[in-house]
């Protein structure tokens, strides 16, 4: 089976976070959403929510699925399920060199890493 890349995309009062990857070289800068490998055992919520507290320090309640899987370099596929911050958590950017809360009209106009480019779309009709 195809290992599995979960992203969660977190959405607050109508804007979607996204964080500035720090690492490695050649995608640094770039923009993506928080997220990381399922490991062995886990389901894919758990490890959303895993990904979410190590590099947002924040619980999330992890919901549907936001687009079709993205195919990435290696065999991997990217999967995205929508999320919603619990309680009044902050997030913070642990891990990556920056974090940003986009509107719907600022979407498109993130500097993506190239496989998030496929789910704009969807990522538009996630914020409606
Ligand atoms: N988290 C995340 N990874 C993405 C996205 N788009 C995309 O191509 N990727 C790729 C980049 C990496 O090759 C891989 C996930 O790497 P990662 O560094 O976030 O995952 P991880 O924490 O589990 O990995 P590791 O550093 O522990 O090895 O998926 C995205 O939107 N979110």
């Amino acid at each position: 089976m195809d290992r599995v890349i979960v992203g969660a995309a977190i959405v607050d009062d109508g804007r979607l976070l996204v964080g500035q990857r720090a690492h490695p070289d050649d995608v640094a800068g770039l923009w993506e959403l928080p997220g990381g490998r399922v490991e062995p055992g886990e389901s894919e919520s758990d490890a959303l929510v895993r990904e979410c507290s190590e590099e947002l320090g924040v619980e999330v309640t992890v919901g549907e699925r936001v687009g079709s899987d993205v195919p990435l370099p290696g065999g991997a596929v990217l999967r995205i399920h929508s999320a919603v911050l619990r309680g009044d958590a902050v997030v913070q950017a642990v891990e990556h060199k920056a974090l940003c809360w986009v509107g719907v009209d600022e979407v498109a106009a993130v500097d993506w890493l190239p496989a998030d480019r496929v789910l704009i779309p969807d990522l538009e009709a996630l914020l409606g």
